[in-house]
């Protein structure tokens, strides 16, 4: 009898571009690095450009209905973020390929790197489950957080065009001169309250260090009013994995938590300010959610 070759389907992967992440405008480029690095053999890759906030969201969800299993998420954080609540709980893959401002979460799970061999490692990554985070029911796969970092988010989002490092540290800057501090209710003063699946905000600031993202558990890091000239110390200890040792903040570890202010606070949400109508901010977590090739 002849053998006659085994013919194996290639599997269809969704590249989700978003033009507008990180410094680098011309990802038109893209389309050719993927046909030329992706292994075709194994792949069928249908490739999407986002053209506004929550777009990415709307196309994952269509092209999931339609079959599709694996996504590839090109951008930063925020766009992870709207593609990856739309593939938690499930069967689909999400690969990462690095091209935001801060990078979060692909720099938490060492997958920040270049595009080609982002796009060339793909096959060999495994699946992976992580934790994903809720604030107020919304998803977030990096940080959230309330304060100083949601003024900065917020005030990063309307620069036009500057987007990047150099922005970031220029609006942390500008922020930090006008920034006063929220309030508890029970009294307690606050600077910033992060709470953290992943270790970072990006760009290697390490605002929850001890944060794992598949152990079940947030941390929360609360950073108190504090002298100008602590801001020096408190930066160095952001960098060095060491926030969570300064005298200004506080560290919890836990799978819930849960806070009242004064007043409805400004959040931000993997990097992206949202406005809250209630004073109540509750923290939860839904373990092992989301597949990230790793
Ligand atoms: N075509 C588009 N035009 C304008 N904004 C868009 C477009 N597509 C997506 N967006 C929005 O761009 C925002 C920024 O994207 P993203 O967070 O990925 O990049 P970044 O902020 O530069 O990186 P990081 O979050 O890692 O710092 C997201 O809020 C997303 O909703």
């Amino acid at each position: 009898m002849k053998n006659t070759p085994l013919t194996l389907a290639k599997q269809p992967i969704l590249f989700v571009i978003n033009p507008n992440a990180g410094t680098d405008r011309r990802k038109e480029g893209f389309k050719d690095l993927i046909h030329k690095y992706l292994d075709t053999n194994s792949f069928d890759p249908h490739i999407v450009f986002t053209e506004r906030a929550k777009h990415a969201t709307e196309l994952t969800k269509t092209y999931y209905q339609q079959g599709i299993r694996e996504f590839v998420a090109i951008g930063g954080d925020g766009t992870i973020n709207e593609i990856g609540k739309e593939l938690v709980n499930t069967e689909a893959n999400l690969s990462l390929i690095s091209k935001g401002s801060g990078n979060g979460l692909a720099r938490h799970l060492n997958l920040y790197e270049n595009e080609i061999e982002g796009i060339k490692k793909i096959p060999a990554r495994k699946p992976h489950k992580i934790d994903v985070g809720l604030l107020n029911k919304t998803i977030f796969l990096c940080t959230a957080g309330v304060g100083f970092d949601a003024l900065c988010a917020h005030r990063f989002s309307e620069i036009p065009g500057g987007r990047g490092l150099k922005a970031y540290v220029r609006t942390a800057f500008g922020s930090y001169r006008s920034f006063k501090s929220i309030k508890l209710l029970n009294g307690q003063e606050v600077f910033s309250l992060t709470f953290g699946n992943a270790a970072q905000f990006g760009n290697n600031a390490f605002v929850t260090p001890l944060a794992e993202i598949d152990d079940g558990l947030l941390d929360c890091s609360l950073v108190k009013p504090h002298p100008w000239y602590a801001v020096a110390k408190l930066g160095q200890q952001l960098f060095t994995k060491k926030i969570d040792q300064s005298v200004y903040v506080e560290y919890q570890r836990a799978k819930s938590f849960e806070f009242d202010f004064e007043e409805p606070q400004l959040i931000h949400i993997d990097g992206e300010a949202l406005q809250q109508k209630e004073k109540h901010i509750e923290v939860n977590i839904i373990e092992k959610a989301l597949s990230i090739r790793i």
